[in-house]
């Protein structure tokens, strides 16, 4: 007897038959993907008339039923009674939710497209006897979806929705995503996909062309199944920690990035590109200001190559995205400055693009972008400079926190403190059980200070050049290197070296010299004991 409460969501398969190889038919792509980890089937054929449909129906409904996995019927409500089908699953735009149900009866399965909040609202006031499922998107833009009405909403809008669903109290409701989820980003999605309470996860994740378009659904069905129990993305080839610090930590870390040399490339803008690639050198590093597509997978495959990507003045669009691929592809670090996050809406659109087009080792920002990608901010940024006024220490460790925590990443939040957190949680991702006990408020998380240093903020790139540290600093590690305590080496020695320029300048103008001197000097000479800027963990 089929039960919808013991319902495995975690391989759903949508099919559609007009991408199928020749060769196969829909009944021998269903067939390779039940015998090989699909948990559920939804026959999706917009195109079929319904005698066709209702005989493919009763086919793959016995088909299923030898594997004890559930049919759903997109849309069709007359089909999945008339074969009597386990469920029916519909979009916004089709028959109201309320006389489905009253259509199917309480035991059958009843899942809804859902790509906003305000529809998880919806489905909570009707209660747990309505909606049983929630299809969330789309994530990625696809080419499965015809003419689509919306545009893609990215990890961090499936977000949004499990925590909608938590506010709301929809316990009961299960929830997959969908839309352009392919191996490549699979492993990312549910890594990020977690309600900021960390309580709920996603429960599974739809897949139509990975299998159904498949010259070999079998193959391709096994490795979705291994990509979805395997716990651990392991993004980056460094050691994603618990925020330990050793006490040789920092002076091992410059040792091994005066060993290894990385090469950095920076995707950066105008006004930075001669200092950072100065910088770069002061640190023992290479630097490569490139903007050039086609040779970022070469880049990407040179030992110890590191992104530093800053969206000051942005290359070609498909040619970050490309930089961006290329490194996650190798596992080798990024480093993201999302200069003037909020400053315009056409900046907003831009970072948000490049967020959700891949995993970031680290996330650079002034407290004005932070605060703004935590969603606490206040105002507008005016420009690129972090805002003034006074500090409210408590809220820049939260924003800190929450960006780390939702991006799955190291975050750094600059200004006269600077703050940074672990939301790399070791990699870790589980279906259906949220985060074991991770939140964002036991993330490791620490403040770096030195004093005011207030002629910091009155030369051009300062942040951008602290970017360019840490990137030199994180692609210098030996592979298994702890990230973390790179991070933290970087901003230490930045703000020393700030404090140290400051006390020799006579200006800004000499203060900008005197800077990259302080960095090559504290860097060269290694003696983190000797460092002006201190940490307090919170
Ligand atoms: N008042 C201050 N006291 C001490 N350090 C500061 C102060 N303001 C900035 N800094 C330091 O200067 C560097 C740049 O930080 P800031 O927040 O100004 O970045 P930013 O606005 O992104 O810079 P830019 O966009 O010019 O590159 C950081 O290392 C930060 O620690
Ligand atoms: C001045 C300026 N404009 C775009 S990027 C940049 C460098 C500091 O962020
Ligand atoms: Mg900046």
């Amino acid at each position: 007897m089929f039960d919808k409460k013991s319902v495995d969501y975690s391989l759903y398969l949508v099919t559609d038959s007009g991408m199928l190889p020749t060769g196969t038919s829909l009944y021998s792509q269903v067939k390779a993907g039940l015998e090989n980890g699909v948990t559920l089937v939804q026959l999706r054929e917009k195109e079929t008339d319904t005698k066709t449909f209702v005989e493919e129906a009763l086919k793959i409904h016995e088909l299923c039923q030898q594997f004890n996995v559930p049919l759903i019927i997109n849309d069709r409500i007359d089909v999945a009674l008339a074969i009597n089908a386990e469920g029916v699953h519909v979009g916004q735009d089709d028959m109201p939710i309320p006389l489905v149900r009253k259509l199917l009866g309480p035991n059958k399965i009843l899942g809804w497209s859902v790509g906003k909040t305000s529809e998880v609202e919806r489905l909570a006031q009707w209660g747990p006897e309505m909606i049983d499922y929630i299809g969330i998107g789309m994530v990625f833009a696809t080419s499965t979806k015809k003419n689509p009405k919306k545009s893609p909403m990215g990890p961090q809008g499936v977000i949004g929705i499990l925590n909608a669903l938590e506010t709301s109290k929809a316990t009961w409701c299960r929830t997959v995503a969908i839309g352009g989820l392919h191996p490549v980003n699979i492993e990312r999605v549910l890594y990020q996909c977690v309600s900021t309470s960390g309580k709920r996860s996603l429960d599974g994740i739809s897949v139509v062309s990975d299998i159904m378009a498949a010259a070999d659904a079998a193959a391709a069905t096994v490795n979705l199944h291994t990509l979805l129990r395997k716990k651990t993305f392991q993004f980056v080839d460094l050691y994603l920690g618990n925020g330990e610090l050793k006490p040789e930590g920092l002076k091992n870390v410059i040792e091994q990035v005066k060993q290894n040399r990385p090469l950095v490339q920076h995707i950066t803008n105008k006004v930075h590109q001669n200092f950072g690639a100065n910088v770069t050198l002061a640190l023992g590093s290479s630097p490569i200001m490139s903007e050039i597509k086609s040779e970022v997978h070469d880049l990407a495959r040179i030992p110890h190559a590191t992104l530093l990507l800053n969206t000051g003045s942005v290359a070609p669009l498909d040619m970050v995205q490309e930089a961006i691929l290329a490194y996650n592809q190798v596992g080798r670090p990024i480093v993201f400055d999302p200069v003037g996050y909020s400053a315009t809406e056409t900046r907003h659109v831009l970072n948000d693009t490049l967020l959700s087009s891949g995993q970031f080792t680290c996330i650079k920002g002034n407290s004005s972008e932070i605060l703004s990608l935590a969603k606490l901010s206040v105002e507008k940024m005016k420009g690129v400079d972090a805002h003034t006024g006074t500090i409210d220490k408590k809220l820049l460790e939260r924003a800190t926190r929450l960006v780390a925590y939702q991006y799955k990443t190291v975050v750094v939040c600059t200004g006269e403190y600077d703050f940074i957190a672990d939301g790399t949680v070791s990699g870790q991702y589980a279906l259906s059980v949220g985060s074991r006990g991770k939140t964002v408020e036991t993330i490791p998380c620490l403040v770096i200070e030195n004093g005011p240093i207030e002629i910091m903020g009155h030369i051009t790139a300062s942040g951008c050049s602290l970017g360019s540290t840490i990137a030199c600093f994180i692609g210098g590690l030996n592979t298994n290197g702890n990230l973390f305590e790179a991070v933290v080496a970087a901003v230490l020695l930045y703000k020393s070296a700030g404090k140290l320029a400051a006390e020799r300048c006579q200006g800004s103008g000499s203060f900008y010299f005197q800077l990259v001197d302080a960095l090559y000097q504290l860097f060269r000479d290694n003696k983190p004991e000797t460092w002006t800027a201190n940490f307090q963990r919170l």
